[in-house]
Parts: C-alpha cells; structure tokens; sequence
C-alpha cells in the first residue's frame, strides 16, 4: 500500500479507506476496541481529560485501541494477572499522530515524548501505558510514580527502598515480557509489543475507527 510522507518523510497513514484497504489485507492491522475484547477493562483515560501533563483535553472520546494481536497478548497478560489477584488499568493505547505532535511541543524530551521526527510506538497502536490494580478493591497498587511523572523515579532502574513498591513494578514488567512486551527503560507504565515497527504509523481519530 502507498502511504504519503508528511514533512519529516515519515509515512504516516491519516486516511481511513487506506486504513480498510490495509485491514483487508492483513486483519492483523486492525484497531480494535479494547473493550469489545476485554469486556469491564479498567480505564484511566487522563488524555481524555485535561488532567495530564498538557493540561489539555486531547482525546474526545475515553477510548482505547490496540492492533489485533497487542490487545490479544494484553487479553492474555490480564487473564494471567487475574489467577494471581490483579488486573490492568490502561492510561493509553492507540494515539493519533497529531497527539504527538502537540505532546512533544510541550515535553520536547525523547526520554519522555516521541519525537514527531520519529513517531511513537502508541502511534502504531503497539504500545500501551498501565498498571496494575488489585481485582479485589479496584484500587492501584503502589508504583513508583503517578502516571506521567517525567522524572528519574519513573526509571526501571531508580532504586526504592520499599520493596513492595519494587515488587509492584516487577510484576508488571515480569507479566509484560512474559506476553511479548518490552518495557521502555524512563517509564515504568510504558510497554511496545513485539516487533512494533511493522505497524504503520497513524493520524486517524478515535471517532473515525469506532464508526461501525
Ligand atoms: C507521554 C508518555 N505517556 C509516553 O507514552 N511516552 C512515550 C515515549 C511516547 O510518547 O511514545
Ligand atoms: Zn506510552
């Protein structure tokens, strides 16, 4: 499929009948709703409100989607937790490449926010922000930070003093990599699925992929 370059010669796909196209090619390639996959899946959607970084409402919509095969390891991952007395909430899946762009605009720091030059692994709907909750309560267990918190506490390598804190975020990442994820080193609650490059770069909204 032809996908155009925007300004950074990135190919990014921005129109949805070439999105189709490319489902129709490849199911794997498809958005899906992580909800229609992991029904009552707890959600923190902070870009969908202006309590994030930005201070802006970013998304219109508190929605989640992944590419076919990352929400069916995540679908995995959760029934693993569950046996054990957890479960996910997501922050974040799928972004819009404009998102991005606004991101970096105002945390212009790689360690932190994809470079537009780059684009994001949650552009390609393969990379997902989460943590873990308690199945019992609902409530979060305590991580190093709260979500967002771009500072060196965040690392996967800030050494804690208390060990229940440090066993929560090994948890997290032990269940992650187990399913085919890879932690990102500067945030504890971000995580790409495997082989993430393939997924093509996207600017379609949220409302856009959810039109039946
Ligand atoms: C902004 C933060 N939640 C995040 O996802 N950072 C990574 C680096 C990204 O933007 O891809
Ligand atoms: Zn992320």
């Amino acid at each position: 499929q032809d996908i155009p370059a925007n300004k950074y010669g990135l190919k990014v796909v921005s129109d949805l009948a070439l999105y189709q196209r490319m489902v129709a090619k490849d199911a794997n390639m498809r958005m899906v709703n992580l909800e229609t996959l992991i029904p009552g899946i707890k959600k923190d959607i902070r870009y969908a409100t202006a309590n994030n970084f930005t201070k802006q409402q970013l998304y219109r919509q508190a929605l989640v989607f992944l590419r076919l095969p990352v929400a069916k390891a995540l679908l995995e991952a959760q029934r693993e937790l569950n046996r054990l007395g957890y479960g996910f909430k997501i922050f974040d899946g799928y972004r819009p490449y404009e998102v991005t762009e606004k991101m970096w605009a105002i945390v212009p720091d790689d360690r932190y926010a994809a470079n537009p030059a780059n684009g994001s692994g949650h552009n390609r709907g393969a990379a997902v922000d989460l943590t873990l909750i308690y199945l019992e309560t609902g409530k979060e267990v305590v991580m190093p930070t709260d979500f967002d918190d771009f500072t060196e506490k965040a690392y996967h390598n800030y050494p804690l003093k208390d060990s229940a804190v440090a066993a929560n975020r090994g948890l997290l990442k032990t269940i992650m990599e187990k399913h085919g994820f890879t932690a990102l080193e500067t945030e504890w609650w971000h995580y790409f699925f495997r082989d993430h490059k393939k997924y093509p770069l996207m600017d379609i909204r949220f409302e856009e992929l959810d039109k039946r």
